[in-house]
């Protein structure tokens, strides 16, 4: 979704407005100043939380109706930031943030590496498989899944239906710095271990594309990374809003 910034600001500005239960649409009473906007698109003596890695509270709102009781689900690949972009956005939201991944190792009381060793790939996306139908039932939620989880057709499935899905994505070199400090990842565990991520990144890239959002997880802090999904988010609820009004 492409817009351009005095688009975008209005249709936030618009959709603002409705989650304050008025019009959408500006009239000549909020216009006049006599509203409770103050047409920046605060409340009278609201004090927005911008700094460089805060969202305001307006972004925040508008971020947390985009989910409804849906969850929102992060996929991509390994060391995208998935699970901890994922933390840091449901502190943000106020939602409850779920990890597939220590899910899994919950419910088989093993690790991932070792559920790999002992039961093999296929038990294990198994075992995701089911653990991410169960946690689709429930909502609202954030939900970071395993960099392979959305590539399974039935998993995939249960997220669009149910949930929000955000594609971090990132570059082979930025992911490359961050997995090769852990050696947490059974399939990274070969020979020519960037090859192997290069390898994924080229068949898995088209099917995270498949995300209703995609958010670029650039060589930044961590809390910028999460301040450019709550504004994606608030860009989504903002349009999705606009286009019902139209
Ligand atoms: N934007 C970022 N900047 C710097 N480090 C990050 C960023 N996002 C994630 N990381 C770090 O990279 C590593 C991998 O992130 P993680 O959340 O485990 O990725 P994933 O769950 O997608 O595999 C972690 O050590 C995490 O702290
Ligand atoms: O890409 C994958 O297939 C995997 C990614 C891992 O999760 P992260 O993406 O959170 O590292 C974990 O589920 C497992 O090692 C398999
Ligand atoms: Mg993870």
């Amino acid at each position: 979704m492409l817009l351009c910034l005095s688009n975008r600001r209005s249709a936030r500005r618009a959709a603002a407005r409705q989650l304050d239960g008025g019009s959408p649409f500006p009239d000549r009473k909020a216009r006049s100043g006599k509203s409770g906007w103050n047409g920046k698109g605060k409340r009278r003596g609201q004090v927005a939380r911008t700094t460089a890695s805060h969202a305001t509270d307006e972004e925040i709102a508008l971020a947390r109706a985009a989910l409804g009781k849906r969850n929102l689900v992060f996929v991509g690949l390994m060391g995208a930031g998935k699970s901890a972009i994922g933390r840091l956005i449901g502190q943000w939201l106020g939602v409850p943030f779920i990890d597939s991944d220590t899910e899994i190792e919950r419910v088989s009381r093993m690790t991932i590496s070792d559920l790999f060793a002992n039961y093999g790939e296929e038990e294990f996306r198994a075992l995701e498989t089911r653990v991410l139908e169960r946690l689709m039932k429930g909502g609202p939620r954030v939900v970071s899944t395993g960099g392979g989880a959305f590539m399974n057709e039935i998993t995939r499935d249960v997220i669009k239906r149910k949930g929000l899905s955000v594609w971090l994505k990132a570059d082979l070199d930025v992911l490359w710095d961050r997995v090769s400090r852990r050696d947490t990842r059974p399939l990274l565990k070969t020979e020519h271990p960037k090859q192997t991520l290069k390898a994924l990144l080229d068949k898995r890239y088209p099917v995270y594309a498949e995300a209703e959002i995609t958010v670029i997880s650039r060589e930044a802090p961590k809390e910028a990374v999460a301040l450019d999904v709550i504004r994606a988010l608030a860009d989504h609820q903002a349009m999705h809003i606009q286009e019902a009004h139209k």
